[in-house]
């Protein structure tokens, strides 16, 4: 079953907890964390996400596009993140804030921006829950789909089915009505879109259109 994680960047920032509830048949909420350092864009931080907790009853899906995330883990827990996201390009301590994610209660996720190549997260892969693909380079939303991150996707796919491990792979930049069957019949779990679902007239009706499409 393909999951759905509408991205909270391209919400209404005004009206935050409205949007949340335009999109309750969804399965995750994505949340993009930015810090002007790591992504060249700044989004918002955990006051955002517990102000948000007792909106919904989506999973939050915490994505930290910042540097020395290791200094924040436990701040983004505390905050109501389900998963917390980090990425591989921002520590040489990966398998630590692996352990340290579970230690607070939350599953763990590993983000890899286009250029990263799928060696970086070889030997961590067991101990994940999430494999997150950028699919455009982070920091904006809006941006085209990169066409080759879905041999990417492929291939991390023949990875985890070598593992025979339950590691979900999130994909998360560019996608569309258009290109979502081609990313989730790469081997997608987990579909990130942000314009494509805040951006429409209904956002519960893209949401059911991006559903069917993984059926
Ligand atoms: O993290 C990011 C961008 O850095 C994404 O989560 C975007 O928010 C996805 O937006 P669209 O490409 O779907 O508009």
């Amino acid at each position: 079953m393909i999951k759905i994680a509408p991205s909270l960047l391209a919400s209404d920032f005004t009206r935050l907890a409205e949007e949340v509830k335009t999109i309750d048949n969804a399965d995750m909420l994505h949340l993009d964390i930015m810090d002007g350092h790591f992504v060249p864009n700044l989004t918002f931080g955990p006051g955002i996400i517990s102000a948000l907790r007792d909106k919904t009853d989506l999973v939050f899906d915490t994505h930290l596009m910042i540097s020395n995330p290791e200094d924040y883990i436990e701040e983004y827990a505390e905050a109501g993140s389900d998963y917390i996201t980090f990425h591989i390009e921002a520590t040489n301590h990966s398998h630590r804030l692996i352990q340290r994610i579970k230690e607070s209660g939350c599953k763990a996720g590993v983000s890899l921006n286009p250029g990263t190549s799928l060696k970086e997260i070889e030997l961590i892969l067991p101990d994940l829950d999430m494999v997150l693909i950028m699919s455009v380079n982070p920091g904006f939303g809006g941006q085209k789909y990169i066409p080759q991150i879905t041999e990417k996707i492929a291939r991390l796919n023949s990875m985890i089915e070598e593992l025979n491990n339950d590691v979900a792979i999130a994909v998360d930049g560019g996608i569309k009505l258009h290109n979502v069957s081609e990313v989730i019949e790469a081997g997608a779990d987990i579909i990130i879109a942000g314009s494509a679902i805040f951006g429409s007239e209904n956002p519960y009706e893209m949401i059911k259109k991006f559903r069917a499409a993984g059926e």
